[in-house]
């Protein structure tokens, strides 16, 4: 399983300044915090490429492989020593929130392999509300190979020959080409073909309906569980308290690489409306016993509603330039983890070091000189 972290640690030096690195599986974003954007974004070696690789890594291989990554951030990327006075991780996507200025929303983070949704009410997480997909850019990826490879074979009969394209080049293809159509338009025949080239003189012709297609299909159609973008955030809209609903859905965040697809965010909006509204109750996703018509309230209030906001942040460094505003408020240090609490609790020996992310009991997060208080925000995002 990929790891990923949003960490936030303390640079050293008499002036601390936190530094706030975002270790996804496909960009490590890194930075100081207060800056409006991470000064370095690295390809991550963490994620491998879809092989396996991750899952496959015991507890100590993990640690290695990060040891040496964070060494490398901090000496190579971030030119400072590497040490961390005190530590806070945070909870998935969610301090993306605080480029919205509104500490009540959601945020769907759509990432390489995974789509994510939190829930945050006044500034707390609700992670019991927390989802993850594997509705990512890569599922975008297989879905534009196989329109390309069957768009080749028609046009040049079985076995036509060209060269296999690398994952690189479908990333790239899906990168250039590929938009979600919003409200049936653009339809595919009014969107014109593309012709790439890639090394060896490969030349790739994508056309309207892939360029239109693709994503949709990946992302909106539904898996084989029936789940797409839109159930995703309705299910995580399902596990919050009612009473919130209402002001979770105005400031819906969308972030993550996937979010930079031209179109996704208004196709999203739209997506969510039409299963709220939905007359008769489309078939429900494996596990649900309903559709989605108890969201019509929240989703169509007046006024209210839905709002898939737009901040003036690139989508793909949201999370990462949330963190960043988080970092340089004042009271992060109380509600981190220090070095000689993580040592002492190294001491002691057995268990976990930290808690899991998930979890939400309070004793798990209380740390001396910190609170329970802060045990729903205080948790992080490592999955190994
Ligand atoms: N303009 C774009 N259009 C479409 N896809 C894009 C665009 N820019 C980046 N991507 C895709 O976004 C993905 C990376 O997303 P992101 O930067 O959110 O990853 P990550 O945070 O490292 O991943 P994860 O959240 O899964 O750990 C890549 O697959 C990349 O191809």
């Amino acid at each position: 399983m990929a790891a990923s972290a949003r960490m936030v640690s303390s640079r050293s030096g008499p002036k601390k300044h936190p530094v706030v690195i975002d270790l996804g599986s496909a960009f490590i974003r890194c930075g100081f915090a207060g800056e409006p954007r991470p000064i370095h974004v690295v390809p991550s070696p963490i994620g491998g490429d879809g092989d396996g690789e991750d899952s496959a890594r015991t507890e100590q291989e993990w640690v290695e492989v990060l040891t040496g990554v964070l060494q490398r951030l901090y000496t190579e990327s971030l030119q400072c020593r590497p040490r961390v006075p005190s530590l806070h991780m945070c909870a998935g996507p969610a301090p993306a929130l605080f480029c919205t200025g509104v500490d009540t929303g959601m945020v769907l983070d759509i990432g390489r392999s995974e789509a994510h949704v939190v829930a945050v009410y006044r500034g707390a997480t609700l992670t019991s509300s927390y989802a993850g997909v594997p509705l990512g850019c890569r599922a975008v990826q297989e879905r534009v190979r196989e329109l390309l490879i069957e768009e080749e074979e028609q046009a040049v009969g079985d076995g036509g020959g060209a060269r296999p394209l690398t994952s690189r080049e479908v990333e790239d293809v899906v990168v250039r080409a590929c938009l979600v159509p919003v409200g049936g338009v653009p339809s595919p025949d009014q969107v014109s073909p593309m012709e790439l080239m890639f090394a060896g003189q490969r030349r790739v012709v994508v056309s309207g309906a892939t360029r239109t297609t693709a994503a949709e299909q990946a992302l909106f159609e539904g898996d084989e569980e029936g789940r797409s973008l839109a159930t995703l955030v309705l299910d995580c809209l399902k596990r919050c308290p009612r009473d919130c609903r209402r002001a979770l859905v105005q400031n819906v965040l969308v972030a993550g690489g996937g979010a930079v697809l031209p179109g996704l965010p208004a196709r999203l909006a739209q997506e969510i409306e039409a299963l709220a509204t939905a007359a008769a109750a489309p078939p429900p996703p494996l596990g649900s016993s309903e559709g989605y018509s108890w969201a019509r309230a929240a989703v169509c209030g007046d006024p209210g509603g839905l709002c898939v906001v737009r901040v003036p942040v690139r989508r793909d460094h949201l999370v990462w330039t949330g963190a960043s505003i988080m970092a340089s408020l004042g009271g992060i240090a109380d509600r981190s983890l220090t070095c000689e609490q993580y040592l002492a609790r190294r001491g002691e020996g057995g268990g976990r070091l930290l808690p899991d992310w998930m979890s939400v009991s309070s004793a798990d997060w209380l740390f001396e000189g910190g609170g329970a208080a802060a045990a729903a925000v205080h948790s992080s995002r490592v999955s190994a």
